[in-house]
């Protein structure tokens, strides 16, 4: 199989500050992505920009706040940037496909199913996947906003070698260096740590939303899902293969783990929980150490309305994220049997499938 590479462009790569496509930079990163080709690569492409592309073409004079002129102005952009990134690939021989998709569509195992199906037909084909939020559905509160989580979640479902997230910075400094000439960079990083969190800030372009704040949160799962991250600069010839096999002008963020089953995947970072359990210190133990299923013994309260088959989340006694899992019961019936130990559980609940609240196999921690 192709080494899979997903490459993430931001707003700021793509338009200048004043809004609209910068024609060169796309025409820039189609020359690096067919250098991927020529080198036995299979990219992947996350793209913003549709905002800043559309926001002057419908007559704003600078990026809009409100959701509903962001999404008229990504309906416009969606348009100009594919329109820009398939003649740009076309140079090349190589063709495009749009690939729209929100965090709803995430919380569905089915439907990010058949959206993996359609990558890999799309990717068996030759085809170059291009992810965008489709920003004209999404709803406020469930918004990606940014992309660098998106990508992160592409690259952990295609399984890729690498994730390369491309901004205006050549990395992560100790402080964002538009406020700090002191500001120094990190080469590389094995564990992002909440002191790494303290040093990354939001946004500093106009035409940018997330920051290096939202770039280490999608380092932070694609790292976890086993994919090392780069998060860099790419404006001269070779920069991208660089990044891609090794080198590069960015920070990279390794990862000790294996990648992470597609299942596992969907349940720490894509699901819904609709509840909470909350335990007590020896099922957190037997949960995030030991690797043991939770039994109703060890939980202390129940919270949320679910049903058997649904996602909650466990806490631990100070309130703590535990992880995640696919619940055995539902909500009334383990209200009824939490604290109680294996055997009499079966005497309040005659017709139990399963004794485990949350199977071992069916479980992410995430503490
Ligand atoms: N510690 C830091 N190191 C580097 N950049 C930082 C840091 N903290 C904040 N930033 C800011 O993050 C910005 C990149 O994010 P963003 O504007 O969202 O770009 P993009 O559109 O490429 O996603 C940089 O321009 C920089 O001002
Ligand atoms: N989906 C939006 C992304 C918005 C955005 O600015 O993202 P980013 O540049 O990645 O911080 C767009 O295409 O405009």
């Amino acid at each position: 199989m192709s080494k899979r590479i997903v490459v993430k462009i931001g707003s700021s790569s793509l338009t200048s500050s004043q809004g609209g496509l910068n024609r060169e930079a796309v025409a820039y990163f189609a020359g690096e992505l067919a250098s991927l080709y020529k080198l036995g690569y299979q990219p992947l492409l996350v793209t913003s920009g549709a905002v800043a592309a559309g926001f002057r073409a419908i007559g704003y004079s600078e990026r809009p706040k409100k959701l509903y002129e962001k999404q008229a102005s990504a309906a416009v952009g969606q348009a100009l940037l594919m329109q820009a990134y398939q003649e740009a690939l076309a140079d090349y021989g190589h063709v495009a496909a749009q690939i729209l998709l929100t965090r709803t569509d995430f919380h569905s195992r089915q439907r990010i199913g058949n959206a993996v199906m359609t990558v890999e037909e799309l990717l068996a084909r030759g085809i170059l996947p291009i992810f965008n939020e489709n920003d004209t559905v999404s709803v406020d509160e469930l918004k990606f906003g940014d992309n660098d989580t998106l990508s992160a979640l592409v690259a952990n479902l295609v399984k890729a070698e690498r994730l390369i997230i491309l901004t205006d910075m050549d990395g992560l400094y100790s402080a964002d260096p538009r406020n700090d000439p002191n500001a120094f960079k990190y080469e590389t990083i094995d564990e992002i740590s909440d002191e790494i969190y303290r040093m990354a800030g939001g946004s500093g372009s106009s035409v940018g939303t997330g920051g290096m704040r939202s770039k280490l949160d999608a380092a932070r799962i694609a790292t976890r899902g086993g994919v090392p991250v780069f998060i860099g600069r790419a404006s001269e010839a070779g920069d991208l293969t660089a990044a891609a096999s090794g080198g590069g002008r960015g920070t990279l963020f390794t990862t000790r783990v294996a990648s992470m089953p597609v299942k596992k995947q969907w349940l720490g970072y894509l699901s819904r929980p609709l509840g909470a359990l909350i335990v007590d210190a020896g099922a957190k133990r037997a949960l995030a150490e030991e690797g043991r299923s939770l039994l109703p013994v060890g939980i202390t309260a129940v919270e949320g309305q679910f049903h058997e088959g649904d996602v909650v989340e466990v806490r631990g006694p100070e309130g703590d994220i535990v992880g995640r899992g696919v619940v055995n019961y539902d909500m009334e019936d383990l209200q009824r049997v939490c604290g109680i130990p294996g055997p009499r559980v079966l005497e309040v609940l005659k017709d139990l499938h399963r004794l485990e609240a949350i199977h071992r196999d069916e479980w992410i921690s995430l503490g």
